[in-house]
């Protein structure tokens, strides 16, 4: 395996932007679902968006690949979200067939999310084989919760041995500084796995996210703390 990559999802803001391109994020994530604390309007995403592609050429670090999350979202909220995204992450009911549509008709790379409590939940991954570009393999929500992902739960990450398909995957849910390096441990002997997803884990209050831990996060995860 060559290094994780990182993405660093829930940014709202350019300072957040520039902190995580900086520090050397992979992928950078705008949450565009209404009900999240890190919602972002799209043209304020695309601003964000502007000013970092500027920055990245004056001082040369490498532009993150650029994910739009989403949540059983329409082809109207799609056709709104940012025209330089790279990549649309889907958190919701969205079928094999949906996502291989819609990541050919926005010419973007598919990412679904997939929720996993335990071994069997790993195995619906194999609906996507051919039709997603990864797989997102992240906590199931807590009981009642109002939105599909992001409440910084983790889940028992020996559940993804039995995954055996070709798409390559992520590993996400209740991540941070702390525990990340035992996460990439965790996997880095399985062939398919690229890397780790975070939002809560570095944030000092749901939404607000801390320069100091995404590189702290980003420095662990690449195995350099
Ligand atoms: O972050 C959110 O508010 C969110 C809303 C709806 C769907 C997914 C969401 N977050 C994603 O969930 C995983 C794990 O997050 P955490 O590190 O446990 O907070 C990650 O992909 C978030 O981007």
């Amino acid at each position: 395996m060559s290094g994780p990559q990182v993405k660093i999802c829930g940014v709202k803001d350019i300072d957040t932007a520039l902190a995580a391109a900086r520090a050397g994020a992979d992928f950078l994530g705008f949450v565009f679902f209404r009900k999240s604390p890190r919602f972002i309007l799209p043209e304020k995403a695309e601003e964000v968006i502007l000013d970092l592609k500027e920055a990245s050429f004056e001082e040369g670090f490498a532009l993150p690949k650029l994910v739009g999350l989403f949540v059983d979202a329409g082809e109207k909220e799609l056709s709104e979200a940012p025209t330089l995204l790279t990549h649309f992450q889907f958190h919701g009911h969205e079928s094999p067939e949906r996502c291989k549509e819609l990541g050919d008709e926005f010419a973007v790379e598919i990412i679904k999310a997939l929720p996993v409590s335990v071994a069997d939940d790993v195995l619906k991954a194999g609906a996507f084989e051919g039709a997603t570009d990864i797989i997102l393999f992240d906590a199931k929500p807590p009981p009642g919760a109002g939105r599909p992902g992001g409440h910084g739960v983790s889940f028992d990450w020996t559940a993804i041995s039995s995954y055996t398909g070709e798409t390559p995957f992520m590993l996400a849910g209740g991540l941070s500084p702390d525990n990340v390096a035992d996460a990439v441990a965790s996997q880095k002997d399985h062939s398919g796995f690229l890397g780790v997803d975070v939002s809560s884990g570095v944030e000092t209050a749901p939404g607000n996210k801390s320069a100091d831990l995404i590189a702290s996060f980003i420095s662990a995860a690449k195995g350099s703390k």
